[in-house]
């Protein structure tokens, strides 16, 4: 069975998505998500210009020899968007041969190792108040485990938080800005390390001891900051303190892991298991975030998987609204088959991505699930893809209060 399309559909139903159309010589369809969040463009250009020519007349059957085709092949290894064009087609090819087996993707990977996926909801307020009506609108939608972003006094916007007016919606914060240039941010490290334990202190008196709480540092921290942060949130018992300082440095999370029993999640900007190879084998982290989208797909991410699973270290997928339902699925396939799993993120698309996108997952009772569909189980509308048009837009940046340049 040849590939004979492929297609780079790029729509923007409230924020952009770039999505791989693989048609085979049978008429089988695979989607894969190739999305990142600021550089769309760039990954889509990847595919078109790079990766088409050589997908026409490939074998579509052959999913691990094009995974390791396109890895080694363009001599240049790794980095986000070479990783995303591969997790794309990646996708698409594991969504064709779940398809033409009649089975749904998870199937494939060794069947159904979980009754569902518990899932995370974001819940943000500028202050506590309305911080508490997030919590409370995310646990009447069935979320059974949260993840908690607060303003910081002193701070005009800060990550994570999105407008209080929407407290606890299901779509209550897309970090990309449609503006020209991305919108700056200020941030300040001292005032944030002073708050956040009185937020976390002021939620289990509100909510209790044994609601599942994570929180996103947002690689802001230095190594003994995020130390200090993992510390002080011992006695409010984290589900996990998410990228507590940039990881790039791996050995940086040595200083963190010496200093506290904290769990810890990172890798939702990593590509490669190699950006793992320190933090996993010195068992640095607790849950691996990268997402099927940014780390080479459903392949690309098992790799990691079993690799994290000799170390006792789980997943913790990336699921925002920069991630397509397609993204999404994958991920949910990966979730219900590897035994190591953890938990994953979900932020809930807007209704028009989900007129563009037709996902057959479902959530029931805090708990996700890919469905039985053949593939991944998700359906791209191509003629309400048309009728979103790109739109350039960007992350913030981040600046500390003297003007130098931080971690966004
Ligand atoms: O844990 N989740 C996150 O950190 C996300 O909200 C990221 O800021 C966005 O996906 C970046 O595009
Ligand atoms: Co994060």
């Amino acid at each position: 069975m040849k590939i004979e399309g492929v297609d780079v559909i790029i729509t923007s139903p409230g924020r952009n998505f770039v999505t791989l159309k693989l048609t085979t010589s049978d008429g089988v369809v695979g989607l894969g998500d190739a999305t990142l969040n600021g550089r769309e463009l760039a990954v889509a250009s990847y595919l078109r210009d790079h990766i088409v020519p050589l997908l026409i007349g490939r074998d579509a059957d052959n999913i691990e020899d094009t995974w390791q085709y396109l890895y080694r092949g363009p001599y240049w290894r790794r980095g986000p968007v070479t990783m995303a064009a591969i997790a794309a087609v990646d996708m698409a090819l594991w969504d064709i041969k779940g398809k033409v087996a009649g089975l749904p993707v998870y199937q494939l990977l060794g069947g159904r190792s979980r009754r569902g996926a518990l899932a995370y909801g974001h819940a943000s307020g500028t202050t506590v108040d309305a911080l508490f009506i997030a919590i409370h609108n995310l646990l009447d939608d069935g979320f059974k485990a949260i993840r908690i972003q607060t303003g910081v006094p002193g701070l005009a916007k800060v990550y994570g938080v999105g407008n209080d007016q929407l407290a606890g919606q299901k779509y209550d914060y897309e970090p990309a800005g449609r503006t020209a240039v991305p919108i700056q941010e200020d941030w300040d490290t001292a005032a944030y390390l002073r708050h956040i334990p009185k937020v976390f202190e002021a939620v289990r008196a509100e909510f209790g001891a044994a609601l599942p709480l994570l929180h996103d540092a947002h690689h802001r921290l230095t190594p003994n900051q995020g130390a200090q942060l993992g510390r002080s949130l011992e006695p409010f018992d984290l589900f996990w303190l998410e990228d507590c300082t940039p990881a790039e440095n791996q050995e940086g999370l040595r200083r963190v892991r010496s200093q506290t029993t904290t769990p810890l999640a990172i890798g939702e900007v990593f590509n490669s298991i190699f950006d793992y190879q320190t933090l996993i084998t010195e068992q640095l982290i607790d849950y691996v975030r990268s997402s099927a989208t940014h780390a080479g797909g459903i392949t690309g991410l098992r790799k990691i998987m079993d690799f994290a699973a000799i170390y006792q270290i789980k997943s913790g997928i990336h699921g925002p609204t920069d991630v397509s339902p397609v993204g999404m699925a994958a991920a949910l396939h990966l979730d219900i088959a590897i035994h190591n799993f953890g938990i994953q993120e979900f932020m809930v698309h807007n209704e028009r991505t989900l007129e563009v996108f037709q996902t057959s997952y479902t959530f029931i009772d805090g708990l996700l699930d890919p469905g039985e569909n053949p593939g991944l189980g998700v359906e791209l509308d191509e003629s309400a893809a048309a009728a979103f048009e790109y739109t350039p837009a960007y992350l913030p940046v981040n600046r500390l209060l003297d003007g130098t340049m931080h971690d966004w």
